[in-house]
């Protein structure tokens, strides 16, 4: 179980353009979840990866994981059981080195073998198997260098990297938004397939809001730092995008926008 609690975040404190975003902010994520974030620009959802991730810190609150609080570990530290997908394609993966170089630095990932363990035939050959499954023929291009791909495979690439080790916890940034459409539903079915076969414990967040409605068992939507929908089984599978569309209009029009 994943429990943010009593979570304080002000940015530029002591200054005019002092913002305090989060103010005893409170999520619990049980274990396996699929848990979808929508909300505007703005209201808090890449900040609240960044303090799981601890990439930013936070003022005051706890990060408890399965009841260890983490707040104080260090980012490295906690990158070792979560995997994060970014929505920049060119993030997550090197491009100067080829396919076969990135899944090998991956699967390396928390294991302590540095640089220096080298890919030999077999694990080349068990990541031709990943990638052939992926049914985009990247199998037959692992000496190509991953700058070279589109968009879209180089993100299928990061998300095979991201989840081709055991982690406990699946962050989607955004995941989809720079693909086209018809390549971003190969992600989101990618992803929905990878987190039933991991039963890994999952955020995405994501301005699609048919996504959001449709995959998952869990949604929030985020607004000025605070969760203002918060559905999960039954009520999350009634839901609508009209439903979500009616909240966004309502908290615009609250907010003179
Ligand atoms: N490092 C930072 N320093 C100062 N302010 C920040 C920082 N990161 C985010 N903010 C501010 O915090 C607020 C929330 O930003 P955040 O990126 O978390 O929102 P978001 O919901 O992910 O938005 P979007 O949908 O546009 O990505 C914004 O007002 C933003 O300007």
């Amino acid at each position: 179980m994943l429990e943010l609690k009593n979570i304080n975040k002000n940015y530029n404190p002591g200054t005019v353009n002092e913002l305090c975003l989060f103010e005893n902010f409170n999520l619990t994520i049980q274990d396996g979840e699929f848990l979808s974030v929508v909300g505007s620009n703005g209201s808090g959802k890449t900040s609240m990866l960044n303090i799981i991730c601890g990439t930013i810190p936070v003022d005051s609150g706890s990060i408890l994981v399965s009841g260890t609080d983490i707040v104080n570990q260090k980012d490295y530290i906690r990158h070792r059981r979560i995997g994060r997908v970014y929505q920049d394609p060119s993030k997550g993966t090197c491009p100067s080195m080829t396919i076969l170089e990135n899944m090998s630095i991956a699967d390396n990932k928390g294991k302590g073998y540095g640089l220096g363990r080298g890919v030999n035939k077999a694990r080349a050959e068990h990541y031709r198997e990943m990638l052939r499954d992926l049914n985009l023929g990247l199998e037959n291009q692992m000496e190509t260098k991953v700058g070279s791909l589109s968009g879209g495979q180089r993100q299928t690439l990061a998300l095979l990297m991201a989840t081709m080790n055991p982690i406990e916890f699946l962050i989607l940034d955004e995941h989809t938004a720079a693909l086209d459409p018809k390549t971003a539903e190969i992600i989101m079915e990618l992803t929905d397939k990878i987190v039933k076969e991991k039963k890994v414990t999952t955020i995405m967040v994501t301005h699609n809001l048919r996504y959001a409605v449709e995959y998952g068992d869990r949604l929030i939507m985020m607004h000025q730092g605070n969760a203002i929908i918060d559905k999960a089984g039954e009520e999350k599978a009634k839901m609508k995008v009209d439903d979500i569309l009616e909240t966004f209009n309502r908290i615009s029009i609250e907010c003179g926008n």
